[in-house]
């Protein structure tokens, strides 16, 4: 059962039309990269599923929210969906407990202890548990991100998306969130990652959505990794390996 579908999707910046047609589904539990070079459109689809931006026609449908609706409630969207950037954007004034109580206490209205007790949780699946009274400046990029998905964890998202999360660390931070990412895909949590780690993409995605000029170019599960239909992905893979 899909979770997350895209259809006839249409994004335009000004004159640029940057997602053009672009039509793919998420089944619940299932883990999807977007993959393709830079400038295809990749962001601008996982922003249009969170209505970071809003698209010119076509509909998005994700857990039920008909994202395009004018009237959507975004609270409730944000509470479904997680969204994780390359950017950690943490506060670098707050601790990372209280990075990742804010949420659970000003939107979710939780109580102080529970909201403590579950930063605590999300902090242990993250490997970060002896990090909850430091402040963001005195973590690792790698625990920075780590932090910043437990963070997005502690709303109960039903589905994650995370946008080149690993792309400003280096490899072995980036083994350490990829760890973590892996970890979750595990649990059952439906998600999609753009990514340009095709190793990983290929040993966890359920399927591949590859991007081109702002359109789904190929997808299907990772063995389009292996042999590519298009001379198009054929190009890009060779390019990223
Ligand atoms: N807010 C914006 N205003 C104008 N143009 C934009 C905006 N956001 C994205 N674009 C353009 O849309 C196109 C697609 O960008 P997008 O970031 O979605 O690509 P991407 O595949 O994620 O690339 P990368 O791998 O480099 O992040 C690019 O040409 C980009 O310049």
């Amino acid at each position: 059962m899909s979770i997350i579908t895209l259809n006839n999707v249409q994004k335009s910046f000004g004159e640029i039309s940057v997602l053009n047609d672009v039509s793919f589904s998420v089944d619940k539990g299932q883990v999807v990269a977007l993959i393709g070079a830079s400038g295809s459109g990749k962001s601008t689809a996982l922003r249009c599923i969170d209505r970071l931006e809003v698209i010119n026609g076509g509909s998005i449908e994700v857990c039920g929210h008909r994202v395009d609706d004018p009237h959507l409630d975004l609270r409730r969207l944000r509470q479904d969906v997680g969204i994780v950037f390359q950017s950690y954007n943490l506060f670098p004034h707050l601790t990372i407990e209280q990075n990742i109580t804010l949420g659970p206490l000003s939107v979710k209205k939780q109580p102080k202890q529970d909201a403590r007790r579950l930063a605590h949780s999300v902090l242990e699946q993250v490997g970060l548990a002896d990090k909850a009274e430091s402040y963001p400046e005195q973590l690792s990029g790698g625990q920075q991100q780590r932090a910043a998905i437990a963070r997005s964890l502690a709303m109960k998202p039903k589905v994650m998306l995370f946008d080149e999360v690993t792309s400003a660390l280096d490899p072995k931070l980036t083994g350490e969130v990829l760890r973590v990412i892996e970890r979750l895909a595990g649990s059952g949590m439906t998600m999609i990652m753009v990514t340009h780690e095709m190793n990983f993409a290929r040993r966890i995605a359920d399927k591949v959505v590859f991007m081109h000029q702002g359109r789904v170019h190929e997808s299907g599960d990772a063995s389009i990794l292996q042999q590519p239909a298009t001379s198009e992905l054929q190009d890009f893979i060779s390019n990223e390996l």
